[in-house]
């Protein structure tokens, strides 16, 4: 589920390639710097992630799992939190694998230009069938964590205003400020500090389909002061 990245092989179809990839990691580290949160509408290449809209879409009944909320054994599906159900992503096909390509590169690319520390990667699809939410929280808990960067990339075709299933990010400051309301529209991609943004999904009136993923810190070395001489 988690892994440390070890290479940045390319297996995937040509189609699924960036073809501006150093803009779009420029501008994520730009806003990232500036901001804490960077939103890009179009940044996947449409063929990538329509392949893996297929595969969320289309994957057989019962592969996508309840989420859950809570850390390692504390885990519970609370359905009052949230309702979509997820399937990890692990490399299972050349779309997984170009996906998972990507991140690496992302990975790299700000640890050298922000000294974020990420050290491995891990994200699963998201099924939000009609109605369903996710309540406002946090990806980790400041302290305490070793996530430190959220990412989102959206997989659907067509999606409007009138069909919900925004991305509201608050204001780590006051809470009750809408920073962002984001419209899960394909190949849009949204990266943010995980320990600071507040966030919620709201319902939408139809199957809302995305990629959450999160580079972590080394736990082994987080929180740790260094050795004394
Ligand atoms: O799908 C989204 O817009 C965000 C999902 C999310 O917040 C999460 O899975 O932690
Ligand atoms: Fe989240």
């Amino acid at each position: 589920m988690e892994l440390p990245i070890v290479c940045e092989a390319d297996f995937s179809d040509p189609s699924y390639s960036f073809v501006d990839l150093d803009v779009l990691i420029d501008r994520i580290a730009g806003d990232l710097r500036a901001h804490g949160f960077s939103h890009v509408p179009a940044a996947l290449p449409e063929p990538l992630w329509q392949a893996l809209h297929a595969e969320v879409a289309t994957a057989p009944a019962g592969q996508l799992k309840a989420a859950s909320v809570g850390r390692f054994n504390a885990r519970v599906a609370n359905s009052e939190v949230r309702r979509d159900a997820i399937l990890w992503i692990e490399g299972a096909s050349d779309a997984q694998r170009a996906w998972m390509a990507f991140a690496s590169r992302l990975q790299v690319e700000l640890n050298r230009r922000l000294l974020l520390g990420l050290f491995s990667f891990e994200s699963h699809f998201a099924h939000y069938a009609p109605g369903a939410f996710y309540k406002r929280h946090l990806d980790a808990f400041r302290g305490q964590a070793n996530r430190r960067l959220s990412v989102v990339a959206y997989l659907n075709e067509a999606w409007s205003p009138e069909d919900g299933g925004r991305l509201v990010l608050y204001d780590p400051e006051h809470d009750e400020t809408a920073l962002a309301e984001i419209q899960p529209e394909g190949g849009s991609l949204v990266v943010f500090l995980s320990e600071e943004f507040p966030h919620e999904v709201l319902s939408a009136s139809k199957d809302r389909f995305s990629i959450a993923g999160w580079f972590r810190v080394n736990s082994s070395n987080s929180g740790r002061v260094d050795p004394p001489r």
